[in-house]
């Protein structure tokens, strides 16, 4: 049985639909993650699954029981609207909201502890929420969402505002959290996560699931027709080539997907021409490329995917 089953769900604000008939299903001990350009449902979705807003038509279940205000409290939920209370100590805060998911105060301060110095932020204790930067307190706030130790964790954008160290740190606990057999959801623009990260996808356009399933088989199922090129001299060469699509490219690399048949080897030779070659390899296609393949590059923001 799927820990979260979405069947057929679908939301609209007045005139705009949000999300239209989307069916997915999260399994336990999986890491599951949510994509989509701007505006695709994806928090629309998340609010649904967290019983914050009900839909219009279809059912959500929680290990098997209808969303509502009990399976709620079955749910890590860290919102994209991040909400601490300013005023208040990051230690007490904490204390404040795991005594509010059940734990006791010697728990709820045991947790705390454990958690800030896990985040090298034990001297935060007593400083106040408003005092901390936007990356800090985001961290405080993913924090509130996991210290009561839920088997389910649902993180909206839980990487924006985090540095790269931070994010790493962030990624290390989700992965802990899949190895102790809990199931974690998450949304992101950030596909080298997802790559890193997720077992599973759920790709959203306008409000629908365009393409879903293990990442590895939709990886596999997209066919080796990409070439990773690394290279010094003058990059000009690439924009020379026909039939192909060029994502994640700067100075000295380029991923290459090779459209309508374009010959491999052509690329390969023209590349030579034109710069030293360090490295050739025909490779699966990245997750962005499968990203803006699936949705459209009409429908994208190129900052959206990091
Ligand atoms: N409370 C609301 N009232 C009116 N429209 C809304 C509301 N919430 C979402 N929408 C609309 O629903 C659509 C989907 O928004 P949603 O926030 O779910 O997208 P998203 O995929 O999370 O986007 P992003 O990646 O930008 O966070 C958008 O057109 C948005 O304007």
């Amino acid at each position: 049985m799927a820990v979260i089953n979405v069947n057929s769900i679908s939301k609209s604000f007045g005139k705009t639909q949000a999300v239209k008939e989307v069916n997915f299903e999260v399994e336990k001990g999986r890491i599951f993650g949510l994509l989509g350009p701007n505006g695709a449902g994806k928090t629309t979705a998340i609010r649904m699954i967290n019983h914050i807003i009900i839909p219009d038509a279809g059912t959500i279940t929680i290990n098997g029981r209808k969303a509502s205000s009990q399976t709620q409290k079955m749910i890590g939920y860290m919102p994209e609207e991040r909400g601490l209370y300013k005023k208040m100590k990051v230690g007490e805060q904490l204390i404040y909201l795991a005594r509010l998911k059940g734990l006791t105060y010697d728990e709820a301060r045991k947790t705390t502890r454990y958690w800030l110095d896990r985040f090298d932020a034990s001297d935060w204790y007593h400083k106040k929420v408003g005092e901390l930067s936007k990356g800090m307190s985001q961290k405080i706030q993913f924090i509130a969402t996991i210290a009561h130790d839920p088997d389910i964790y649902i993180f909206d954008e839980p990487f924006s505002g985090l540095d790269p160290i931070n994010s790493e740190m962030l990624k290390e606990i989700v992965i802990e959290l899949r190895q102790k057999d809990k199931t974690v959801l998450f949304s992101t623009h950030r596909m080298e996560q997802v790559e890193q990260m997720c077992d599973d996808i759920c790709l959203f356009n306008k409000g629908q699931v365009v393409l879903k399933g293990n990442l590895r088989e939709i990886k596999q199922s997209f066919g080796k027709n990409t070439v990773t090129i690394e290279f010094q001299g003058d990059p000009t060469f690439l924009d020379r080539l026909e039939q192909v699509r060029i994502n994640n490219r700067s100075t000295n690399f380029a991923e290459i997907r090779v459209l309508n048949g374009q010959d491999i080897q052509q690329i390969l030779q023209l590349a030579m021409q034109h710069a030293e070659i360090y490295k050739f390899e025909r490779v699966e296609p990245s997750l962005t490329e499968i990203f803006i393949s699936t949705v459209g590059e009409d429908n994208i923001n190129p900052k959206e995917l990091a």
